[in-house]
């Protein structure tokens, strides 16, 4: 018999909002400036990893990890990051993916704490040009942490931070990187797209418009 429930932490990209596109094209991009182009099966395994960690996995797919300094590793980093930049400017409230709403208002409803476990540095500037960054009660970003996804650092620091157990918090993720984290973290892991690439996940949605509040809480209390 699970915990009572305590609290909902979620990722920001590609959960909330469709930014993992974002960070898909603009890595895509520099990845054919360098002569190594890939599919969206090898951006799979981007997706949670932080700016650094996902520039080395895209330059060994090239078999060019050891063309760059780290000085020039640093402005491929930067250049992808301006370009990811240009492509969140016009984000707004529009932007949030459908259901998100709903739950995050249910969540609220119930009394239930709200954190938010993002590795990007970019994430306080989406979740502004969301308006969602009140509405949550912590926000860890890739500031507070020194380990990203899959370690379960993010998640059990945005669990300590709202003052409450891991044990009794469900995770919401898109990565099959932030779903390891959630699941070390020892929470409940609710995970948003392919049942294939999401495995390790408690409970899997293919898209957020049919995430269910009340499916959730049921499968975590039995889990
Ligand atoms: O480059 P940023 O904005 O700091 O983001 C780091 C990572 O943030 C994660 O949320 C994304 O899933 C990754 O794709 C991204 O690389
Ligand atoms: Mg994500």
């Amino acid at each position: 018999m699970s915990k009572p429930l305590q609290a909902f932490i979620f990722d920001l990209d590609g959960v909330i909002t469709e930014s993992a596109e974002y960070h898909y094209l603009a890595w895509k991009a520099l990845g054919e400036d360098l002569n190594i182009p890939f599919t969206r099966e090898f951006n799979e395994e981007l997706k949670g990893v932080s700016r650094m960690d996902s520039l080395e996995k895209i330059l060994v797919l090239g078999g060019r990890q050891n063309d760059f300094t780290q000085e020039q590793k640093n402005s491929l980093a930067e250049k992808k990051n301006d370009h990811y930049c240009t492509l969140i400017q016009n984000i707004t409230p529009a932007d949030i993916l459908p259901g998100i709403e709903p739950l995050l208002a249910e969540i609220r409803a119930q009394g239930l704490k709200l954190g938010l476990a993002s590795v990007s540095k970019n994430a306080f500037t989406v979740m502004t040009s969301l308006g969602l960054k009140d509405e949550f009660d912590v926000i860890v970003d890739a500031a507070t942490i020194a380990k990203g996804k899959p370690d379960p650092e993010i998640f059990l620091t945005a669990a300590r931070l709202l003052g409450v157990e891991a044990s009794a918090c469900i995770g919401v993720e898109d990565a099959a990187a932030g779903v390891d984290s959630i699941k070390g973290a020892g929470m409940f892991a609710v995970g948003v797209g392919s049942a294939e690439s999401l495995a390790k996940a408690d409970l899997i949605y293919p898209n957020t418009s049919l995430l269910s509040y009340a499916e959730i809480v049921e499968k975590y209390q039995q889990a």
